[in-house]
């Protein structure tokens, strides 16, 4: 398995390219578009309500506290393909997670805004994995404070993207919306709520 590191400043980033192989990564990607119940969620910005640029589903253990970062609903018991990828990514890790955001963009015009992932209920430094299945999209990431320091990585079918340290307290990242004729693409980001 090879294993990308990236030298970013004041972060910890680990990529995976080739996570799963191809046979269980068109599995999973089918699988997953099929049952995860997707709904396109509303954001408020500046008192006013826009839908996401994207469908989404939370999915969580059951003793965890979901009251956070406006997703008001309850989350979803884990999907038995979900707890199967939830144990791959531990198993590399060495690390537990007890809940999944689970994104599908449907094509190029769905995307995800500049955001951290910094939570109070994710801890002092959140560790976010982050699964990819389907079009490969690119990734941004930028420091908070140097605005030179910039990453892209272009996130394969079937590859795992490990956010640690202190990541989300230094940087922000986004998925652009691109022009491109693509097909769909799945994320599932694992966390951890404290
Ligand atoms: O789709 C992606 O790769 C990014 C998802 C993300 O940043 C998030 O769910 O917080
Ligand atoms: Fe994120």
């Amino acid at each position: 398995m090879k294993i990308e590191v990236f030298d970013l400043k004041n972060a910890q980033l680990r990529y995976v390219p080739d996570f799963f192989n191809s046979e269980e990564a068109n599995f999973y990607f089918e699988r997953l578009q099929q049952e995860i119940p997707w709904k396109q969620d509303k954001i408020k910005l500046f008192g006013k309500e826009h839908f996401q640029p994207r469908l989404s589903s939370f999915f969580a253990e059951q003793d965890v506290n979901y009251a956070y970062s406006g997703l008001e609903l309850k989350p979803k018991d884990f999907s038995e393909e979900i707890l199967q990828i939830k144990k791959s990514v531990e198993k590399f890790s060495r690390l537990t997670f007890n809940s999944c955001l689970a994104n599908l963009y449907r094509d190029g015009q769905d995307s995800m805004g500049w955001h951290s992932d910094n939570e109070k209920e994710l801890g002092e430094n959140p560790v976010i994995a982050s699964v990819s299945y389907g079009a490969e999209r690119i990734f941004h990431l930028k420091n908070k404070i140097d605005k030179n320091l910039k990453e892209k990585i272009s996130l394969a079918h079937g590859s795992l993207l490990l956010m640690e340290g202190a990541t989300q307290h230094n940087w922000k990242h986004q998925l652009p919306k691109t022009k491109k004729n693509i097909g769909p693409r799945l994320n599932l980001t694992f966390r951890k709520i404290y």
